[in-house]
């Protein structure tokens, strides 16, 4: 169990059973990627209801003296007979650095029209801020519940783009490191660098996820497997683990790479493109504009010759 953490699944939720998620990750997510590049997953029996009781006693605890995460309030252990160990990501040394998030939508959608000036990810976030914008500025209630974002937008073809553009690699390096103290002097930082410049695992995230989704969700056939593995590669965490000492490698890794009910997500995400094209989000024609920072967006002037870069 050293090194490991506790997943256990969530009451009240539509999501699959953990033995389903384990079953979806060792047989379509793990074949495309080398065993370091995931953060290793396995079921463990939860044993009988009292564990799961024992688990609830200790969150209503740990909410009543020191309380929770605000989106974690009152989310309870569901009664089911698996949870899993996953492998723990957090650091392993005081000093070491560790760096957490969604590399989303790496490539364009293949249902953006062909001028859009947003990317897929860009134009959603946007759509966001409008409806946030709109519900504090207005009474009307929208079909989508509000998701209050207030953190800056990073346009996630910057992540690949910062490869060979020293301007997308300063704002990812901004964007990731905004909540940690690290100075640019710093070894880790020079390292984080390094890995953003080098790796390969994010462009081997984006090819699975283009590989997978030629059509896009409004041309997604019926219970197409592969565009459900699409959206499950859209939706995974990424963690770099910085060590102190210089001699200890870099790790990075992909985590909650889960089964999506398709079923009951295919109407969502449908809705979701057809809002940001009809909409004009893709154009950035929303009333009032948002502020993104897309690629697409023509400002990829700052990395030189002023060409418009569609990465
Ligand atoms: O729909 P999106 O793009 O907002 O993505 C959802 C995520 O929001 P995010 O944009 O990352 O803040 C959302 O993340 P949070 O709960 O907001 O942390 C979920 O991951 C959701 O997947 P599921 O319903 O749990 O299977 C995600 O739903 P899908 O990936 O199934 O669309
Ligand atoms: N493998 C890991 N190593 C270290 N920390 C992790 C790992 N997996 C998740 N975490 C941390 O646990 C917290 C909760 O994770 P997450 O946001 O995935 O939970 P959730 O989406 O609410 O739960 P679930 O995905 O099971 O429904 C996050 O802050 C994340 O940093």
């Amino acid at each position: 169990m050293a090194g490991m953490l506790l997943r256990v699944p969530k009451a009240g939720t539509q999501a699959y059973k953990h033995e389903d998620l384990q079953l979806y990750w060792e047989t379509s997510v793990q074949p495309l990627f080398g065993l370091q590049d995931l953060v290793q997953q396995r079921l463990v029996r939860l044993g009988d209801a009292h564990v799961v009781s024992l688990l609830n006693a200790a969150l209503d605890l740990h909410e009543a003296e020191t309380g929770r995460r605000d989106d974690f309030k009152g989310s309870k252990v569901a009664h089911a007979e698996y949870g899993m160990l996953v492998e723990d990501m957090r650091k392993q040394h005081a000093d070491d650095v560790v760096i957490e998030f969604k590399p989303k939508w790496l490539a364009q959608s293949p249902n953006a029209p062909a001028t859009a000036q947003r990317c897929r990810n860009c134009a959603r976030e946007a759509s966001r801020r409008a409806i946030i914008h709109h519900t504090t500025h207005h009474t009307h209630t929208h079909a989508h519940k509000p998701k209050p974002k207030s953190k800056p937008i990073l346009c996630p073809l910057d992540f690949l783009a910062c490869q060979d553009s020293p301007a997308a690699l300063d704002r990812v390096v901004n964007h990731v490191v905004s909540h940690l103290s690290l100075p640019a002097s710093s070894h880790q930082h020079t390292r984080l660098v390094s890995w953003l410049q080098t790796n390969e695992l994010l462009s081997r995230l984006r090819d699975a996820q283009t590989a997978n989704d030629a059509h896009g969700p409004l041309k997604a056939s019926a219970h197409d497997p592969r565009f459900q593995l699409a959206m499950t590669l859209r939706d995974c965490t990424c963690f770099v683990r910085i060590p102190a000492q210089a001699d200890r490698p870099v790790e990075a890794k992909f985590a909650d790479l889960d089964k999506k009910n398709w079923e009951a997500k295919l109407g969502y995400w449908q809705a979701t493109e057809t809002q940001l094209i009809v909409e004009g989000y893709y154009h950035g024609e929303e009333k009032p504009r948002q502020r993104t920072n897309c690629r697409l967006e023509g400002r990829a002037m700052d990395d030189g010759g002023g060409r418009r870069l569609r990465t």
